[in-house]
């Protein structure tokens, strides 16, 4: 694991870009193709924007495949859909090899099942999907993707994206599980604001939870591969060193 603590969230957006782009360069040589899956929220927009201005030239766009690491139960044009905000920030503005929403507008549990298929369809002959790269945010209270403190999908172990009601929102989110996540070749997470600093703490600082490791979801993502953080300043206030 290794820690990127950035001046301030423009420096954050700016890491985080160069090393999506990074990446994608290294997957098209080595692969011929970059799976990745986005973050949703508002922290990865900026660079998500950075990607379709400053890095416009630099990505081989038509190998990048684009999927989500979770999803709100809402259509595509709603303003807390996870795949508009990307597709506005970045998709929108890119030639890409495809993209792969979860279909929110859907029941959830139909949603994530058409989503294993895709994934099942899109990496066929591997048993768990090895995305070259995920992206992903912390909430507040510990949660990634939509994966929340002692919800359902955290037990997942076979499925690849579960519907997973969520009491405390009063809503079912549609998410990539734990497996998926941890099989990937990297897992970057962008962290930002004073307001996830406490969660950071927990989830960075020892065993997440300590006795009850699914109150902080985060802490449960231990991929095979490489794990970054990138963090601003106050979120990483309550770090050693912070
Ligand atoms: O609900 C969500 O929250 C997390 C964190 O979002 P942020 O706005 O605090 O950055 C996000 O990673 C996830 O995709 C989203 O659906």
């Amino acid at each position: 694991m290794r820690l990127r603590v950035l001046e301030d969230p423009a420096a954050l957006a700016a890491a985080a870009a160069r090393e999506f782009a990074a990446r994608a360069a290294h997957a098209v040589r080595a692969r011929g193709r970059f799976a990745v899956a986005l973050a949703g929220g508002s922290t990865p927009k900026a660079a998500y924007e950075l990607l379709a201005t400053e890095h416009a030239g630099g990505v081989d766009w038509r190998r990048v495949h684009f999927f989500f690491g979770d999803e709100r139960p809402v259509p595509p044009d709603h303003p807390d859909s996870n795949y508009r905000m990307a597709r506005e920030a970045l998709l929108s503005r890119v030639p890409a090899g495809s993209v792969h929403r979860m279909r929110g507008e859907l029941p959830p549990g139909e949603a994530a099942r058409r989503y294993e298929e895709e994934l099942r369809g899109f990496f066929a002959g591997e048993r768990v999907p090895r995305f070259d790269l995920i992206l992903l945010g912390l909430g507040e209270d510990g949660h990634t993707a939509s994966l929340f403190p002692h919800t359902e999908a955290l037990d997942e172990t076979t499925r690849l994206a579960a519907a997973n009601p969520v009491p405390e929102l009063g809503t079912t989110r549609i998410t990539l599980t734990l497996p998926v996540i941890n099989a990937a070749r990297a897992v970057i997470f962008l962290v930002s604001g004073g307001g996830k600093a406490e969660a950071l703490r927990a989830v960075l600082g020892g065993p997440a939870g300590g006795e009850d490791p699914r109150r902080y979801p985060a802490g449960l993502v231990r991929p095979g591969g490489e794990m970054l953080w990138l963090v601003d300043r106050p979120a990483a206030a309550l770090l050693n060193g912070g």
